[in-house]
């Protein structure tokens, strides 16, 4: 029987790959929801080609712009909050692939996972604001969460089989991005373009900039404590610029696995869409005749980021969160050249002094810490 599929963000970098293979496996998987924010001619050729029922835009204008075309004659197109909602929650859907980028991302996630849907999720924003909340809904929905990312992909596929009393630590890769032996004197003169240039992934804009801050490891390790139940202690970060391993288990008698494989997300995508089977697809192996993989240690001094993201780990309460919400509202300004790369940590740093940690319960305290954040944090842009 075919998977009916829901993609959320499926005009983005995630969203593309996914579309790309169903394409490719037909008799495998339908796209029976397809949900955009705001590219509506990239969702249109997508309708052409995946015929979907239901297709949701961020407004209602973009909703007006899509239905007087002809190719969405015969699709429901629905818009805003409420329209991401019903796509997740589509009763004919059987996976939800989150695939928004950011804190957007959060309540159509918290939707697919209260109507029990099988969840291959990529945005991680979701688990660093709501890690606690969201995994023990999915506990209590009995709903399983297939990882997307490419480290926790690989983590996932080190532990299957194993125990978790065995476990020792979970060591995360990370590229370094494209500042990885750049001196820090001349890191104030980055701009929006160098750090766009990922060195080994292709990727969206928000993704790319936290890999060259290294904010994409911090919110990554806060992504592994919550999918996989593990203590910050027991997380390490290893800077390994080939993007080959994509993430390490060593285990309490000394062994070591690792994940690899050439950095294509198409790899870790489909293992979500199909596991526990795997797909063909022909992706090329890596050429280990001419590789000399390269590992170091995370320079936290240059890469203040990582140190930030650790501690909010330690801190907990809504410090995950309001360190997320306060590095989207910096990665928007920098990419607007409105604050400097050296800024970005100075502004989580301050609206994290400004803000009074607690630990809340429910999903609307959590997107008041979010809001609240966001408010202190473009204050801070303001006077920059
Ligand atoms: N790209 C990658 O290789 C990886 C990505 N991830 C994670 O996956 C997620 C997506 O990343 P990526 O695909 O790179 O991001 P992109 O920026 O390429 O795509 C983002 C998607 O989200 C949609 N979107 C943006 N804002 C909103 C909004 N307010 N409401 C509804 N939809 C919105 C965009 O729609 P539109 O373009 O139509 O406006 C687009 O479809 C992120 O959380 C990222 O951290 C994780 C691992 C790897
Ligand atoms: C592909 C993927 O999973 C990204 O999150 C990737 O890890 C980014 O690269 P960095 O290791 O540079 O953050
Ligand atoms: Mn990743």
């Amino acid at each position: 029987m075919k998977k009916n599929i829901c993609v959320l963000g499926c005009t983005g970098s995630i969203g593309r790959n996914v579309v790309e293979i169903v394409q490719r496996f037909p008799d495998r998987y339908r796209t029976l929801v397809l949900a955009a924010g705001d590219n509506v001619s990239l969702l249109a050729e997508q309708i052409k080609r995946l015929e979907p029922e239901v297709v949701v835009v961020r407004t209602e204008a973009h909703a007006m712009q899509l239905m007087a075309m002809d190719c969405a004659r015969k699709v429901t197109v629905l818009f805003g909050e409420k329209g991401y909602e019903a796509a997740a929650t589509h009763p004919d859907v059987d996976m939800v692939v989150a695939a928004i980028v950011g804190a957007a991302g959060l309540l159509p996630t918290v939707a697919a996972v209260k109507a029990g849907k099988a969840l291959a999720l990529a945005n991680k924003e979701s688990l660093v604001m709501g890690g606690k909340l969201l995994m023990s809904l999915a506990r209590e929905k009995g709903v399983d969460i297939l990882p997307v990312d490419s480290e926790h992909s690989a983590i996932f596929q080190c532990l299957a089989g194993q125990r978790k009393k065995d476990v020792a630590k979970l060591l995360l890769t990370a590229s370094g991005g494209p500042f990885r032996t750049l001196d820090k004197k001349s890191f104030s003169t980055i701009r929006p373009e160098d750090a766009l240039a990922h060195p080994t992934w292709s990727m969206g804009r928000k993704i790319s900039i936290d890999s060259a801050t290294l904010m994409n490891k911090g919110l990554e390790v806060i992504e592994a404590m919550h999918l996989f139940s593990v203590p910050v202690e027991k997380i390490d970060v290893v800077v390994h610029p080939q993007s080959i391993v994509h993430s390490m288990v060593a285990f309490c008698d000394g062994s070591v696995m690792a994940q690899m494989g050439v950095p294509d997300m198409k790899g870790a995508i489909s293992l979500a869409l199909s596991w526990p089977e795997r797909l063909p697809l022909d992706l090329p192996l890596p050429d280990f005749s001419r590789m000399n993989l390269h590992m170091e240690k995370p320079d936290l001094e240059r890469f203040p980021c990582l140190r930030l993201a650790f501690e909010a780990a330690q801190e907990g309460g809504i410090f995950p969160a309001v360190l997320n919400a306060a590095n989207e509202v910096a990665v928007e300004a920098f990419l607007q050249s409105r604050v400097s790369f050296t800024e970005i940590p100075e502004l989580i740093t301050e609206t994290l002094l400004q803000t009074e940690n607690r630990f809340v319960d429910d999903m609307a305290e959590l997107i008041e810490a979010d809001a609240a954040a966001r408010v202190l944090a473009r204050s801070f842009v303001e006077r920059s």
